[in-house]
Formats: C-alpha cells, structure tokens, sequence
C-alpha cells in the first residue's frame, strides 16, 4: 500500500518549531511563509488541511526580549501567551493573501481526557473544515502545566489526526527523513516503515538544534505509530521539502498503517482515556479477549483493583500484569468483584438477568499491542 498525497482529502500537517525559527531561535517569516504557500497549493486541489504548528514559545521570545527559550516554566507559559498570538497573526496574513482564513484552536491534554470536550473539540473543528478555515492547533501553553502537558505537538497532532479521520499526518522537521541513526553521526535515510521491527536498531536520537524543538525522533516515530496503529498513515520530512512533497514526490519516510481504520472513540480508548481501575484476567481470558476478539465474561475475571462505576474505562491485564486491552467496564469495581469467577447461568441465578451481560463489551474494548 502506498499513500498518494495528492488523492488525500483531509490531512494533518503538523510543523515543528526547529522547522520556523531563525537561528537566533525567533520565528523565522520566510519559513513559515513558505510553508504556507505549500499548503494553500494542496488547499487550491480540494484537501483540507488541519495545520498543528509549534513555535509560540519561540515567537514570544523576541516581543519579551528574551534571547533563548526560559527554563521556568512560568516564563515558557509567558512566552508561549504571547507567542501565540504572534503565530496566528503571521499564519493569518500568509494564508489571507490567498484568501483563506484561519481559525485558532488551542488544546489542553484535558480537553481530549474528557469525553465531552473531545467531542466538543471535533465538532469545532468539523464546522471550520466545512466553513472552509484553516484550523491552527497548538497546545495551550499559556495554561498548561508540566503534568498536563501533552508532551509534544508530534502527539497532539497524531491524536488529532485519529479524531478528524484524516487521510493522512505529514510531520515536518527541520531533518528530510528518519535515519537508522542520528543524522549528525552518520546514519542513512529510511524511506519506509513497514512494521514495528523495521525500526529495531534504529536509535532515535534527541532533539537537533539545541533548546528549539521539544521531542526529537522518538516523539516522531510514536506519533507515527498511534496514527498507522489507527489505519492512517504518515510521513516524515523537512519543512523545507513540503512543497515537493504536496506536488506528489515521495520525499522522506513513510510509515504505512498497521491496523484497520478505527473510530475516534477507540482512538480515545486507546491514548486518552484516564482509567480507573485494573481487572486481572486468566490465560484463556486473555486469549479470547486479545486474540479472538470476544467480550470480557465474568468467568475470566481473577482479580479487580481500584474503584470504578460502570461507564468508566479500565486496564485488562494479563496474569503476569501486562496490560492486553483498554475498556469500558459496564459494572462497578464493587459489582466486578462479587461477579469474578462465576458463569453466566450462575450470575443470572444468584444476582439477576441484568448480570449475563459481558463485564466488557468487545466493542467497547481495544486491544494493546504486545512485543513479539
Ligand atoms: N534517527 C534520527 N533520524 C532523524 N533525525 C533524528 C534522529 N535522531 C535524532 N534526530 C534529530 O531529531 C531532530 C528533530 O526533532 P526536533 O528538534 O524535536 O524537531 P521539531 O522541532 O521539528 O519537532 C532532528 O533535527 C535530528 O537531529
Ligand atoms: N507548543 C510549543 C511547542 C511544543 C513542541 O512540541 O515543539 P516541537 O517539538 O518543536 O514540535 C510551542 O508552540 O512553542
């Protein structure tokens, strides 16, 4: 399978602030302007493009007087505030020349936490495609906290990707590909990942120019796998390369999606969702549930921890603790603990028809990777 950029309908590009700053670390006009006639050229063949760009903190730094990203996490909250603002003014004159418009949407890991805000999120998002805007998403630096904080926009933007359906996430670096090793020492350039062991013994290195970007390779490559695990696929570039790469040249690393294409609440279940609890399940347990795909029954259930209401997601692990699944529990953790171990004829004698129902359903389940 390949992935024609040309025929995508709906991509995710997401920009890293290595790729739109100077080298003094201020933003850089002439990069982004760039990017964004890039963009406009796929816009003007009908694709919709989310852009998840990076760069607030480092276009707050001149306004503030600052000569290199701050340390202190008020100061990064500060820059980032007015930053921000910044970006989107530059973003909305370069793409307004071509008559387009963008609208800003600033995301909190909380906000995809909770269902009703996910949802809330995407149908924002939803209206501005069908309006026609560009939507410009970054991290709500101004009030996100280090706990809360999504870590990287390489990751914001893989989890958007999974929410909108896109055809596609384009990952824009300041490097042209992902190299079997640090490109400063030496590596080759990887034109496709075909599988998770196709990046067994590559070593993904920190980030390039130092203080600029936040995750290096690794939150790239993770990215990558949350979107191909999804049924999307992804590609890996420099910024520099975006006009090749939308005018259909392969340029860079393709990653090719792993799974079938899923819904965007598997995508929560399966990166966002807080859980509540572990239930613990036997050997055939686990082969019916992460094998052959079937619901949870009460029968497999060993052990139950942590407190939880029905409607609550929960860790399904194995014996030996490792996590097999994710899922919505349809019975407390009070009520899962006085079911575990029984059959289903005997759950209907002793506490009622209501209690045959499975304790996970199979489409409220998604099922977690393990290591070969
Ligand atoms: N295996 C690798 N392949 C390519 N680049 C790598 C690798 N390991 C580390 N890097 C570094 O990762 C950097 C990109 O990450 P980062 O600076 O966080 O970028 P961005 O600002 O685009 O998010 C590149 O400049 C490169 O030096
Ligand atoms: N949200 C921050 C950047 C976070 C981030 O992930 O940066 P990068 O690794 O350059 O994509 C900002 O706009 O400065």
């Amino acid at each position: 399978m390949s992935f024609t950029i040309t025929e995508a309908k709906r991509l995710v590009i997401k920009v890293g602030s290595s790729s739109l700053t100077t080298v003094d670390g201020g933003i850089s006009v002439q990069a982004l302007n760039r990017l964004v006639d890039a963009c406009q050229k796929l816009r003007s063949r009908g694709t919709e493009i989310v852009l998840v760009s990076s760069g607030a903190i480092a276009a707050g730094l001149a306004p503030l007087r600052l000569d290199r990203r701050p340390q202190d996490l008020a100061a990064q909250q500060a820059a980032a505030a007015v930053g921000q603002g910044q970006l989107l003014a530059h973003y909305s004159r370069a793409f307004g020349h071509h008559g387009a418009e963008v609208g800003q949407v600033l995301l909190t890991v909380e906000d995809l936490i909770r269902r009703a805000t996910y949802v809330n999120a995407l149908r924002a998002l939803e209206k501005l495609l069908a309006l026609g805007v560009v939507p410009l998403i970054n991290e709500n630096d101004a009030v996100a906290t280090a706990e809360i904080r999504f870590g990287d926009n390489d990751r914001l933007a893989a989890l958007t990707a999974n929410l909108i359906h896109a055809d596609g996430l384009i990952l824009l670096s300041d490097v042209d590909a992902l190299y079997d090793g640090p490109p400063s020492a030496g590596g080759s350039p990887i034109a496709q990942v075909a599988r998770t062991e196709d990046l067994n013994g590559v070593t993904l290195g920190p980030r390039g120019r130092a203080g600029i970007g936040t995750g290096g390779m690794v939150t790239k490559v993770e990215a990558a796998q949350i979107v191909t695990a999804h049924g999307i696929p992804a590609r890996l570039t420099s910024a520099a390369n975006a006009e090749r790469l939308f005018a259909g040249e392969e340029v860079g690393t393709l990653f090719l999606p792993r799974g079938k294409r899923r819904g965007a609440r598997s995508a929560w279940l399966a990166h966002l969702a807080h859980t509540k609890g572990r239930i613990t399940i036997d050997h055939g347990a686990v082969s019916a549930v992460a094998e052959r795909r079937r619901s949870l029954l009460a029968a497999g259930i060993t052990e139950v921890t942590g407190s939880f209401e029905a409607g609550d997601v929960v860790e399904i692990s194995s014996p030996d603790g490792e996590v097999r699944a994710r899922g919505v529990s349809s019975f407390s953790a009070a009520e899962v603990q006085i079911m575990r171990g029984k059959k289903t004829a005997e759950l209907a004698q002793e506490l009622g028809e209501d209690y045959q129902r499975p304790v996970i359903h199979t489409d409220d389940m998604v099922r977690v990777e393990v290591a070969a």
